[in-house]
């Protein structure tokens, strides 16, 4: 019988000591962290909240992550229920509001780990589409969670495609209801979150069809388990779609409607009516039903994507100042491997990315309150630059976060591929970003939708920025008249533009990395009086401009606007930055201000004692302590057969 691994006893005296690799990158400070983790925050009283908030949950053993890696799926299910559970206990008890600062806070610390994220989205839908009585209805059922409700437009058939919904509610003027139905098996809502076990209510985007007319995709509230018992009401098939990249906590669902009826009360009426004799009356525009996208793109950047790559950042580079690997010179000890420049242009470049992107969403932010009070008031004039700008800042910040995350796992070599890391998590999280809200091509292509003279707002007298400018206006051009041209010669526009898309895709991409660049060079600006971290963050930021330059730097020759010798003299630029970030690299990762609860790692602790948590961890591993299921029946059959021939 395989006999279990001893316990080994490490004592924990070096939980009580910084490692002296990472103490000493901590000596000399260039500037002061914590006033750039006040900057980040948005002030000092965000940065006290939210380390009060981060306290009162990390001092609950009911929100603990730390076994999550050791758990099976329906474990990591209930364990994502159980914080839902409490938070909410704890927000009433303290009296956080549903989208105010300290649940989000909350939601931080617990690094989205928690259940009902789409009984969030509903909320927010709720709100977008809602009428005010509506909302005076639904909204206190959910913050109580006397309901849980999913968002359920994706079907098996139609994710990307809205017009291509084919779930239908038929409006009955004789009794004032909808009948809901799923037409054919592609018709079943497939993936929607909280949908596969929890949700009792789900909003349901379907083809409204009334007044003999089909009216496009709506939304509509539809009861989907009894409140008594849980139990699936008549005419609804739902159950788990099964196991996924990641996301093991969240139950992704399927859902069939069998003439489901639900009262003409029941279908969002902020933007469009249906009268109790089946007269429809459109308020908004054709596009104000896809609204809640445009809210949760907006809010999934800040509150869900970008964080993960922060932490990727932080956990990379706190882990590159302990790995000691082979020697810069014969002479010398094992170089801490943040000193090879190899591994600064794995990391830096995220970790630039990490605050460019940081600054461009709260900019995002600032115009998305903006013009969401104004289209919520039937002002819709903001509503294609938000969508245009929600779409392309979620298509870019999921791809290179993702990208970013996994350079950061790469960069940790073998340690970086145990999930003891927090590495794995973080990348196939960020991965399913790149589809969910929104596949990234389609949503780019959104953004190539967009007039050329919008390229031309965006100009700004500024070096490299011009460059970007530059590149992104010819390639936008270039773009519109590759697709005038085959139109001319007489090509049907939707082949015409199908047999563009990839200069479109290129045209929005350069277009987006111009947006960041700019943004980041905007935000500096702000920081005049903050001489030591405007420094320092102007070396992320030139660095993420000439990052960009470089990986791209065919966009630049191509018409001349930048010579091979100044291509060059920008890679001498980029390698000097490399050796300047250096010294501040650990620092602007500890300003991102991660408990090590949060970061979940044991490679990225504030203290740096890597090796002595990874053995410590991996004693928690089941297997450790369970007998060998394959002992009996194959390892020791094998092990005699073979003694026997011998
Ligand atoms: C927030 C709190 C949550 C926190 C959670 C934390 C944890 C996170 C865990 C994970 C959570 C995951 C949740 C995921 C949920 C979902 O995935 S919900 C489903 C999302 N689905 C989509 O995004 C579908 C993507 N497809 C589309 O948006 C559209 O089909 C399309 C691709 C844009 C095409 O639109 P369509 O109308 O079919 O045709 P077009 O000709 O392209 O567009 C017509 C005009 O409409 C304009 N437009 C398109 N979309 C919008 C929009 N959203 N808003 C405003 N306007 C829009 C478009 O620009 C066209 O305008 P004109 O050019 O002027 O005609
Ligand atoms: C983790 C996760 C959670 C989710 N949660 C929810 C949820 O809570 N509620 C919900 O309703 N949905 C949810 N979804 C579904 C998600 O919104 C869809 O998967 C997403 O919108 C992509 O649509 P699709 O799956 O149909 O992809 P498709 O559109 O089928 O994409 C397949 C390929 O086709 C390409 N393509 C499609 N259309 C075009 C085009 N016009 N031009 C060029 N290329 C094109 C795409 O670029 C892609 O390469 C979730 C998905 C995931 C992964």
């Amino acid at each position: 019988m395989g006999s279990p691994v001893h316990r080994v006893s490490l004592g924990d005296t070096w939980s009580r000591q910084m490692h002296p690799d990472i103490e000493s990158e901590r000596y000399m400070q260039s500037f002061d962290v914590e006033r750039l983790t006040n900057i980040l925050d948005g002030g000092a009283q965000n940065t006290a909240l939210r380390r009060k908030v981060e306290s009162i949950i990390h001092s609950y053993p009911e929100f603990s992550c730390k076994d999550n890696y050791f758990m099976t799926q329906n474990e990591r299910y209930k364990a994502a229920m159980r914080r839902a559970f409490h938070i909410r206990l704890i927000a009433r008890r303290l009296g956080w509001l549903e989208d105010g600062r300290e649940l989000g806070y909350a939601y931080r610390a617990l690094s989205g780990d928690v259940a009902l994220n789409i009984h969030r989205v509903f909320v927010r839908a709720l709100r977008s589409l809602g009428s005010e009585e509506q909302i005076a209805k639904w909204d206190p059922l959910c913050k109580n969670i006397q309901i849980i409700a999913t968002y359920a437009q994706t079907e098996l058939g139609h994710g990307t495609y809205l017009q291509g919904l084919e779930t239908e509610a038929t409006y009955d003027a004789a009794t004032q209801e909808f009948v809901i139905h799923s037409p054919t098996l592609t018709a079943t809502k497939w993936w929607p979150g909280d949908l596969g076990r929890s949700a009792t209510h789900a909003l349901v985007q379907a083809q409204l069809i009334c007044s003999g007319a089909r009216r496009g995709m709506h939304a509509f509230i539809v009861p989907i388990r009894s409140l008594q018992d849980h139990t699936p009401l008549p005419g609804i098939i739902i159950g788990d779609i099964g196991p996924k990249m990641d996301f093991d906590q969240t139950d992704n669902g399927f859902l069939q409607l069998n003439h489901v009826r639900v009262p003409r009360e029941n279908m969002l009426s902020r933007f469009a009516q249906v009268l109790p004799d089946g007269t429809y009356v459109k308020l908004g525009t054709a596009q104000s039903n896809y609204l809640p996208m445009v809210v949760v793109r907006v809010e999934l950047l800040s509150g869900e994507i970008l964080p993960i790559l922060q932490k990727a950042c932080v956990i990379a580079m706190r882990y590159s100042v302990i790995r000691r690997q082979s020697r810069l010179r014969p002479s010398d000890p094992e170089a801490k491997v943040l000193d090879y420049q190899t591994q600064q242009q794995k990391l830096f470049p995220q970790l630039a990315i990490s605050y460019a992107f940081h600054f461009l969403a709260v900019s995002l932010l600032e115009f998305f309150q903006h013009s969401y009070t104004a289209i919520l008031n039937q002002d819709f004039s903001f509503l294609p630059e938000l969508h245009a700008l929600s779409t392309g800042m979620k298509a870019m910040m999921s791809e290179f976060c993702t990208q970013g995350a996994e350079m950061c796992r790469r960069a940790c070599g073998g340690h970086g591929y145990s999930k003891l890391s927090g590495l794995p998590s973080l990348v196939t999280k960020l991965s399913a970003s790149c589809t969910y809200e929104g596949e990234n091509t389609v949503l780019y292509l959104q953004v190539a939708r967009c007039p050329a003279q919008r390229a031309a707002d965006f100009l700004c007298p500024e070096l490299y920025t011009t460059a970007w400018a530059h590149v992104a206006v010819r390639l936008i051009k270039d773009s519109v008249q590759h697709l005038q041209t085959l139109t001319q010669s007489g090509a049907d526009q939707h082949e015409a533009w199908n047999q563009t898309t990839v200069i479109h895709l290129q045209a929005a991409k350069v277009h987006c990395y111009y947006v960041t660049v700019k943004g980041f060079t905007e935000a500096l600006e702000k920081l005049e009086n903050e001489p030591a971290i405007q420094q320092v963050l102007k070396r992320l930021c030139d660095l993420h401009a000439i990052h960009g330059i470089l990986t791209n730097s065919g966009d630049f020759l191509h018409d001349a606007f930048l010579s091979g010798a100044q291509v060059d003299m920008a890679r001498t630029a980029y390698l000097d930055l490399l050796r300047l970030i250096r010294k501040d690299a650990i620092l602007l990762t500890d300003a991102f201000d991660f408990t090590d609860q949060c970061l979940n790692s044991a490679l990225g602790c504030y203290d740096g004692n890597v090796y002595e948590r990874l053995f410590q961890w991996a004693q928690k591993s089941p297997t450790n302590t369970q007998e060998n299921p394959a002992y009996e029946e194959y390892i020791r059959p094998l092990l005699q057969s073979w003694r026997s021939k011998l």
